[in-house]
């Protein structure tokens, strides 16, 4: 039982350096304050597989974007794209750790709605950063098969 419980609390406590498990007061300096901050970043890339996925796939869009050659301002849509991704996988990693917390392991409707909804929050950022990725990569993609398109004269083109 004893074994169980120490067990849960390594799982739950995995990635934090051990010096520091016991901090429940304010920051005492900027140093610290930002120690913990990279200590959070490291933590989700320890604990989270899809946020690992989440970082490659960005590494793989880089070279894609460097690649291509894309616009300073196809750049912007593209950091933004990768940020929603990044940032919705934090906020449901938040979301995880508290629920987890409050219940602690029992079942509950509600951590199930927050969890649930959580998640999908995760999946509607991964949507729009398909749909991002998809209209601002396209037209390279065309050009390199010598086919040189324009995306919004074909949507006039539709509308007319
Ligand atoms: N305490 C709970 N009460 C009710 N349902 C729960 C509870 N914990 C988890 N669930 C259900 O199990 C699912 C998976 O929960 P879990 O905490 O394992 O997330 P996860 O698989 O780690 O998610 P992610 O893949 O986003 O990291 C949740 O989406 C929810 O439907």
């Amino acid at each position: 039982m004893i074994m169980a419980s120490r067990d849960n609390e390594k799982t739950k406590l995995e990635g934090v350096p051990a010096s520091e498990k016991h901090q429940t007061t304010r920051n005492s300096n900027f140093l610290k304050a930002m120690r913990n901050s990279l200590n959070g970043i490291w933590m989700i890339l320890v604990r989270e597989r899809n946020m690992r996925i989440h970082i490659v796939l960005a590494f793989l869009i880089l070279v894609a974007g460097l690649h291509y050659g894309i616009y300073r301002a196809d750049w912007l849509w593209v950091t933004m794209a990768v940020f929603i991704v990044i940032f919705s996988e934090f906020l449901n990693t938040i979301i995880e750790a508290v629920v987890d917390l409050v219940v602690e392991k029992k079942y509950h409707p509600l951590a199930k709605l927050a969890k649930d909804v959580a998640a999908g929050a995760v999946l509607v950022a991964v949507g729009v950063e398909i749909v991002i990725l998809l209209l601002i990569f396209q037209p390279y993609v065309w050009r390199q098969f010598g086919i040189v398109t324009n995306f919004s004269d074909l949507l006039h083109q539709f509308q007319r």
